[in-house]
């Protein structure tokens, strides 16, 4: 039966049996998955294996599915690129879409946090890379999520801007501390920032992970070194590899 998304749940994101197909390759087979309030997720996974379709449905971008989906009512998302609207200026993308008059107080409170506070005024097109994927950011935050969907929003940045970013996003969810599903190919951004790390596998999780480091992680921890090769071998790019 397909159910769609509901709103009004405890935990942020509750799937149950979800299954989603495109012709006759199913996707989504099956996949369950809670989200507890606050927590922060990594999903990795191989190329295709459908974390960005699993983040569309979330984000009910996508009703054609199968199964028992509950999401938190308040939800928010942000893509690898930033979708600003080239017409509006910086802030009035920020609250576009939001209910009532765009509040402009709002969105130049969030435009500070991310680092804006000077752009508020400016068209889309003025911003740098990393920029626009903190106005993206503000977007989201502004709506107050439950849950904040990110689908790989560093990947098009460059190492250095990416870093500032990451961390960016690791002080928002220490301040707001709403739950994060981020998406990712790159397994040391998972663990630097996540508390638990989800791989996909044949449709479903196949991997699902605590991630019990002190924050600010160090990469260079042996007990991160330890999970970083036992997610690589679960990517099965690792010596060793589950594959
Ligand atoms: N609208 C669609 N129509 C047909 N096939 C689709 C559609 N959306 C996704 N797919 C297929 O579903 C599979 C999963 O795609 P999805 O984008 O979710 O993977 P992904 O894990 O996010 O990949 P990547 O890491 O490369 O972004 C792919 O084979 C893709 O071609």
């Amino acid at each position: 039966m397909a159910t769609g998304v509901s709103g009004s749940v405890v935990k942020p994101a509750a799937v149950r049996g979800l299954t989603r197909s495109f012709g006759d390759r199913t996707v989504l087979d099956e996949l369950d998955l809670d989200i507890e309030p606050g927590q922060f997720v990594a999903l990795l996974g191989p190329s295709g294996c459908g974390k960005s379709t699993l983040l569309r449905i979330l984000a009910d971008l996508d009703q054609e599915v199968s199964g028992d989906v509950r999401v938190a009512e308040r939800r928010a998302v942000a893509f690898q690129t930033p979708r600003l609207m080239p017409w509006k200026r910086v802030w009035r993308n920020v609250v576009l879409g939001l209910p009532g008059r765009p509040d402009k107080e709002r969105a130049v409170a969030a435009l500070e946090e991310v680092g804006l506070g000077h752009r508020v005024e400016v068209w889309p097109k003025v911003l740098s890379g990393g920029e626009a994927q903190r106005a993206s950011l503000a977007r989201a935050l502004v709506r107050e999520p439950d849950l904040l969907l990110l689908d790989e929003p560093f990947s098009a940045l460059d190492a250095l801007t990416r870093i500032r970013a990451q961390r960016l996003v690791g002080e928002l969810w220490r301040r707001h501390r709403c739950a994060i599903l981020l998406v990712t190919h790159d397994v040391e951004e998972a663990l630097l920032l996540a508390d638990r790390v989800l791989v996909m596998r044949d449709g479903r999780i196949g991997y699902d992970q605590e991630v019990d480091l002190d924050r600010p992680r160090d990469v260079t921890d042996p007990a991160f070194v330890a999970l970083r090769a036992e997610l690589l071998s679960w990517l099965g790019v690792g010596e060793g590899s589950a594959e």
